[in-house]
């Protein structure tokens, strides 16, 4: 069950110093089952950071929501798909034909290819977002509302899965059904800060919930020990599979 749950913790790399990175990938290889990298450490380091972590036996979730023109992030896609990671993400607020123009990219690619794809996330309403965050875009729908709707577009779109608040598991569940992958930021440790994130669970909440992957960044790399922390959210983790299996 232990080795289970590590497998479904991805670590938030959010640093910007190449060193730092591999500090924690050293640290932390075998305490998580993937790392994060997004827009801070590579806008600094770029590719050579993935190949780092691949180098030491980790997989890469590359999250740079991309959002913009179909065709942009189709070509962004490819390059990503490039990497060899083991997912990526857009934003599912650039719509149904950015999406499925992304992903008919890559997967004929690897159609081509003759290999396996690597999962497409959409992320729906940020974690950080509020109600008042939507109403303030001039979005006038709930969250509630606006996630489910979100995820369809892109199962409808050919993704397979979504990034979303543990919050919203049960609605995503009802509208994309149980094969729809569902990674979940926004999880926090009981004891730990919320730091901006609006919508939190904690990681027994989002298990029990049914999230397939969980996103962690602070409460591991800000605490005194952060093998300790990732060990005590894997613990935590596997006692909320359990009941699951
Ligand atoms: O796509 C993401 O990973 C993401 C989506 C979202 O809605 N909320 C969210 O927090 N994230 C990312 O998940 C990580 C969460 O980090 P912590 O808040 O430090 O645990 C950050 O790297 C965010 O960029």
């Amino acid at each position: 069950m232990i080795e289970n749950a590590r497998q479904k913790l991805i670590f938030a790399l959010d640093v910007d110093q190449f060193e730092e990175a591999e500090h924690f990938v050293k640290l932390l290889h075998d305490k998580v089952g993937m790392f994060k990298v997004g827009k801070q450490l590579f806008t600094r380091c770029g590719p050579e950071v993935i190949h780092m972590i691949k180098g030491e036996g980790g997989d890469v979730f590359l999250d740079l929501k991309y959002h913009d023109i179909p065709n942009t992030v189709a070509m962004a896609c490819l390059e990503a798909d490039r990497l060899g990671i083991g997912m990526f993400n857009v934003h599912a607020l650039g719509g149904s034909e950015m999406m499925k123009t992304a992903a008919d990219a890559v997967r004929n690619r690897c159609a081509a290819e003759k290999r396996q794809m690597p999962l497409m996330l959409a992320v729906t309403i940020l974690t950080s977002s509020a109600e008042e965050t939507l109403r303030e875009i001039g979005i006038e729908h709930s969250v509630e509302e606006m996630v489910p709707r979100l995820a369809r577009l892109a199962q409808e779109a050919g993704f397979g899965g979504v990034v979303a608040s543990p919050r919203e598991i049960g609605l995503i569940r009802e509208a994309c059904g149980p094969d729809f992958v569902i990674v979940t930021p926004g999880v926090r440790p009981a004891t730990a800060s919320a730091d901006d994130q609006k919508r939190v669970t904690t990681p027994a909440d989002a298990i029990a919930s049914g999230a397939d992957y969980l996103v962690v960044g602070r409460p591991i790399a800000k605490a005194d020990d952060p093998v300790a922390a990732a060990e005590a959210i894997v613990e935590e983790m596997a006692q909320a599979l359990s009941p699951r299996a």
